[in-house]
């Protein structure tokens, strides 16, 4: 869950996150969990970066994207892309599916899941398009570029991306759609679950255990 940490476009803790907790609706979760089922068969795992994201974190993301001085992380997160475009150019939304509860972020990692190193706030970034051997590693099969790597290269279909960056963006692609879930073509990360639950309600409570003990 990468919006609790600092390792993420931003450089901090997003606000709303309270816990490294992923919240989804309940068809949403099911879903999920069949695909992890046909991937576990198959010697692999989900990993998930972001489900349910609370208004406040949407809001938190806006500000951030007016005080266009703040480009600390752009190193890494957006190398080549101008910080004014980022919610023009469709990497992030003023009003996201994640606050509707039924999207979520994630990638396939090859079991045993090998760890992944902590980041450190102030380390040298390195883009997130760079080869896999280069970029920040984290135990995700190689998809062409890191999570939240704001780049076309990111593009589910880029022409660039071949071989088997393609086939392991395909076989997360097919797996979720089976299950119910739609991409959206400028990340090969983000899915949402169809039909939506709450396709007109933006959820604003913290994302936190105490959240949802009872329902
Ligand atoms: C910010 C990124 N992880 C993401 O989810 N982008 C989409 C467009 C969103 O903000 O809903
Ligand atoms: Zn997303």
């Amino acid at each position: 869950m990468r919006y609790i940490t600092p390792h993420n476009f931003m450089g901090e803790r997003v606000d709303g996150y309270d816990q490294p907790l992923c919240i989804l609706t309940r068809p949403a979760a099911r879903a999920l969990q069949r695909a992890q089922w046909k991937l576990l068969r198959q010697g692999y795992s989900l990993k998930v970066y972001d489900c349910y994201r609370p208004q406040r974190a949407v809001d938190h993301f806006v500000r951030w994207a007016k005080d266009l001085e703040d480009e600390a992380m752009k190193p890494e997160f957006y190398p080549q892309v101008d910080k004014s475009r980022l919610f023009t150019d469709g990497y992030i939304a003023e009003k996201s599916g994640h606050s509707r509860g039924s999207t979520v972020d994630l990638t396939i990692v090859k079991l045993p899941a090998k760890p992944t190193r902590p980041y450190v706030p102030g380390e040298k970034l390195v883009p997130c398009y760079a080869p896999q051997g280069e970029r920040f590693r984290d135990n995700s099969i190689d998809m062409g570029t890191g999570y939240d790597c704001f780049d076309t290269l990111s593009h589910t279909d880029d022409p660039r991306v071949q071989g088997e960056q393609r086939a392991n963006r395909q076989l997360l692609k097919n797996t979720l759609a089976d299950v119910g879930f739609t991409n959206l073509p400028e990340e090969w990360w983000h899915f949402t679950h169809k039909p939506e639950v709450f396709p007109d309600t933006y959820f604003d409570f913290p994302v936190s255990w105490r959240s949802v003990a009872g329902h």
